[in-house]
């Protein structure tokens, strides 16, 4: 479980806000139970990537406590990362080794598991992601998909009680997107929770069991699918410059609400099936 309970995260902006603080989340309260598929949404800068980070300190609060499993992520920060596994929205972020095969055994090589463990769960989290016959080849000659691919697979190798993972079809093609969604959803009916931030739902709508949506820092809703699709028609959630017609009011906007985040384009019904 992770309880989120009235959690702020301030950065310094000079120039972007009259006391050069931006307010990235304001006030977030919510509890992930173990095995819910929770997908968060909302628009460019609305805070999603913050407020996951919260989830095993990577950012710290300015307010608020957020604890894993009941133990306060601040009091035993190893404890938080050996719960949460995330994969970052630019794999650079997290990969460290030469090879893949050694990149994804790196978690569980430091978790000190014995080797023929660590090989299981290495060839495990690489047929996950369609790279069964790619443990030997380097990272750097890996394409970017390719390389957040094998960012996924290292998450996975880990075991995690939580899996974060930030925009994380992005780069990724059909039967990838396809294979890492299956895993996803054998992971959740084996108890892990799984956190997707993303901007588009389409991927991972038939799958969630709540979606909470973000808008300038706030939770402007949090609903089942079919409800947030009831509440939110189209859930398209692209930031407000791509949208025709659209304005910073419709969502990212201060003070947003549900109401901002139905925006044009979709229906209920091209969103809620499995892709
Ligand atoms: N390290 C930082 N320093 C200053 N401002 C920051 C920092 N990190 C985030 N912000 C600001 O906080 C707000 C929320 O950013 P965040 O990355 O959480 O949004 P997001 O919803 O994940 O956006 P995106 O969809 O573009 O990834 C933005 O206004 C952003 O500019």
């Amino acid at each position: 479980m992770i309880d989120v309970e009235g959690v702020t995260c301030r950065f310094e902006a000079p120039g972007r806000a009259a006391d050069g603080d931006v307010v990235a989340v304001d006030n977030v309260t919510l509890s992930v139970p173990d095995g819910e598929f929770l997908v968060v949404a909302g628009a460019n800068g609305s805070g999603k990537t913050t407020l996951v980070r919260t989830f095993n300190g990577l950012v710290t609060p300015d307010e608020g406590t957020v604890a894993v499993n009941g133990t306060p992520v601040g009091a035993d920060l190893v404890a938080a990362r050996t719960a949460v596994g995330m994969v970052f929205q630019d794999p650079r972020d997290q990969l460290v080794a030469a090879t893949v095969g050694a990149d994804v055994a790196f978690g569980p090589e430091n978790l000190g598991l014995p080797h023929e463990e660590i090989d299981r769960r290495v060839a495990d989290a690489l047929a996950a992601v369609n790279m069964a016959d790619r443990g030997a080849d380097r990272i750097q000659s890996l394409s970017g998909g390719e390389r957040e691919r094998v960012a996924i697979a290292g998450a996975l190798a880990m075991d995690p009680d939580h899996l974060v993972l930030d925009e994380p079809f992005t780069g990724l093609d059909e039967p990838a997107r396809r294979s890492v969604l299956d895993r996803l959803r054998d992971l959740r009916d084996a108890g892990t929770s799984a956190i997707v931030v993303t901007h588009d739902l389409r991927d991972v709508l038939g799958l969630a069991d709540r979606v909470v949506g973000l808008s300038a820092g706030r939770v402007a809703v949090d609903a089942p699918p079919e409800e947030a699709v009831a509440e939110l028609p189209g859930l398209d959630v692209r930031a407000p410059d791509s949208l025709e017609g659209g304005s910073a009011g419709n969502f990212g906007a201060e003070g947003g609400s549900a109401e901002d985040l139905g925006v044009e384009g979709g229906t209920a019904g091209d969103l809620g099936a499995d892709p």
